[in-house]
């Protein structure tokens, strides 16, 4: 898991390392990394460092020094707000660093390798200074690779939009710790590969996060020796109508592909004669389950009728779709909402641009209200968990995930993982997780049950990663096996 760390925190710590360590300059050693960065990405060419008002501008300023390198390379600045960070200017000016203005850098842009940004970074404001906005179109149309520091300009650090104006990098490297903008989109879509970099500052722990593959691979419920169907877990699903009967195979398809132990379909029997077409282990019929999924597809006739008797069983449930529209105000313990924003506003009474602009705040707010965890799903996916006060981002797949079915495999999987007892902060960002690894392996207009189909696949490589016994399958001593 890695910490999402707020401006704040970020410079309480940067005073707190000056205080104790008064003879380290931490912008050197942020502008060294730059430096390093830059000379991977273009061994020789020239580079242009662009640099603004801030303390930004001054890493800019001495990557610029560092990679002049005794002369051997050529490096210019552009100080894009006429002023820079004055030691910045003075060590770039000492190794004959050419500074240049706007119509110098009109004419000399085709021939740079590489563009550094140091305009704006923590200390930005969402929107690029006006008198930048068309050498990041330039950039854009020559593709000139840009190496963002700390932030690419444009973007404000806690902030997940993208504006119009934005200078987009191919790389971004930030400093101590990942901030919202490079991992929520739109806005991470304008960082490229986003590289974080040690400067030696202490950063306490923090509530929002992102997963990582090794989460993954540590938290999913491997099956033992011990396993059987019923301890893997039992999952009761009640999806679909006439109307939509496709909901009721897509999250079956979810399940059984993420590895539910048994799964039994109380929806409309018509609709269990299309899933056991495609899925013959599937059973029909009601008995005992360790967590229900209900809502995809359901349609409104009937649906309150459908949810009332699974809503007593007392079991976790997912809950997706048109069954949010019948929520109580109390739920089962360890239940599962997953909106996307258009259900989640219609939750709060509010509009969908309001849960757009701050989808992390309603996607807890929800969480909070209905005591319950929250999976806001979407390009980027908020785990809501109101127990521990936290918002964890999933692993995040490719765009092809945006159509109409995608939301019912995600429920498939997430009823598998609350069914094989997880909790459901824990159940709901491992299925995101894992749909968005399986579309990563499968990146095209495939539909969503056969991106349900490339989750084993995962967990095979998930597996090998967290050394799990479970894939061996043959346990025949080696010995024999060598017979
Ligand atoms: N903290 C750390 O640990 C370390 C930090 N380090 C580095 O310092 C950076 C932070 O520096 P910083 O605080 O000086 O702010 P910075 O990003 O340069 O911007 C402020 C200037 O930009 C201006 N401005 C803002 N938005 C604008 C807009 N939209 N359009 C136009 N102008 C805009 C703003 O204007 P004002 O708001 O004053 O009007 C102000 O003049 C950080 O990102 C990292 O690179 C490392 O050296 C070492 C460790
Ligand atoms: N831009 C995107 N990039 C990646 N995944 C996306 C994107 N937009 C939506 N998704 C995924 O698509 C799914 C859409 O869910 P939902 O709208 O409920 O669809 P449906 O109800 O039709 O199945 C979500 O699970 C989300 O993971
Ligand atoms: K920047």
């Amino acid at each position: 898991m890695i910490g999402i760390q707020p401006v704040d925190k970020i410079r309480a710590a940067e005073r707190e390392f000056a205080e104790a360590n008064p003879d380290v300059n931490l912008m050197l050693r942020a502008a060294d990394q730059v430096a390093e960065l830059a000379e991977r990405m273009v061994p020789s060419g020239t580079i242009l460092v662009v640099v603004g008002p801030g303390n930004n501008g001054g890493d800019g300023l001495f990557a610029a020094r560092k990679l002049v390198r005794d002369g051997r390379r050529q490096v210019m600045v552009w100080p894009v707000a006429g002023t820079a960070h004055p030691q910045g200017v003075v060590a770039a000016r000492q190794v004959g660093i050419r500074f240049l203005n706007d119509l110098e850098v009109g004419r000399l842009l085709p021939d740079i390798a590489l563009v550094i940004d140091g305009i704006t970074g923590i200390g930005g404001r969402t929107g690029l200074p006006e008198n930048v906005h068309w050498f990041a179109e330039m950039c854009d149309v020559l593709k000139i690779p840009v190496l963002a520091i700390d932030i690419p300009s444009g973007l404000a650090a806690e902030d997940h939009h993208r504006p119009a104006h934005v200078l987009a990098a191919t790389r971004t490297i930030t400093f101590a710790a990942p901030k919202l903008c490079h991992l929520a989109q739109p806005a991470a879509s304008a960082c490229g590969d986003v590289e974080v970099a040690d400067i030696g500052l202490e950063l306490p722990k923090s509530n929002l996060r992102q997963m990582q593959r090794m989460d993954v691979a540590r938290w999913w419920p491997w099956p033992t020796p011990y396993t059987d169907k019923y301890s893997r877990g039992v999952l009761g699903i009640d999806t679909g109508s006439d109307r939509y009967p496709g909901a009721a195979v897509l999250p079956v398809t979810g399940a059984v592909y993420s590895g539910a132990g048994m799964i039994r379909f109380t929806g409309p029997d018509r609709l269990a004669d299309l899933i056991l077409h495609k899925l013959p282990s599937v059973t029909v019929g009601s008995g005992r389950v360790e967590a229900w999924l209900v809502g995809c597809g359901w349609s409104e006739e009937g649906a309150e009728q459908r949810f009332g008797p699974i809503l007593e069983s007392g079991v976790p449930l997912v809950i997706d779709a048109d069954a949010l529209r019948y929520l109580p105000k109390r739920l089962p313990e360890g239940s599962l909402l997953t909106p996307h924003a258009g259900e989640l506003a219609e939750l709060l009474g509010i509009s969908r641009p309001e849960v757009e602009d701050d989808p992390v705040g309603k996607a807890y707010e929800a969480a909070e209200r209905w005591e319950t965890t929250v999976l806001l799903k979407g390009a980027t996916q908020y785990i809501a968990n109101p127990f521990e006060k936290r918002v964890t981002l999933a692993i995040a797949g490719p765009s092809w995930t945006a159509q109409a079915g995608s939301g019912d495999v995600l429920a498939g999987i997430c009823g598998t993982l609350l069914a094989a007892g997880l909790p459901a902060p824990k159940a709901a960002a491992l299925a995101a997780s894992v749909q968005a690894m399986a579309a990563a392996r499968k990146p095209g207009p495939f539909p969503p049950d056969v991106v349900a189909q490339a989750i084993p696949e995962v967990l095979v490589h998930l597996a090998e990663l967290a050394d799990q016994p479970v894939l061996a399958g043959d346990l025949t001593p080696r010995s024999i096996a060598a017979q």
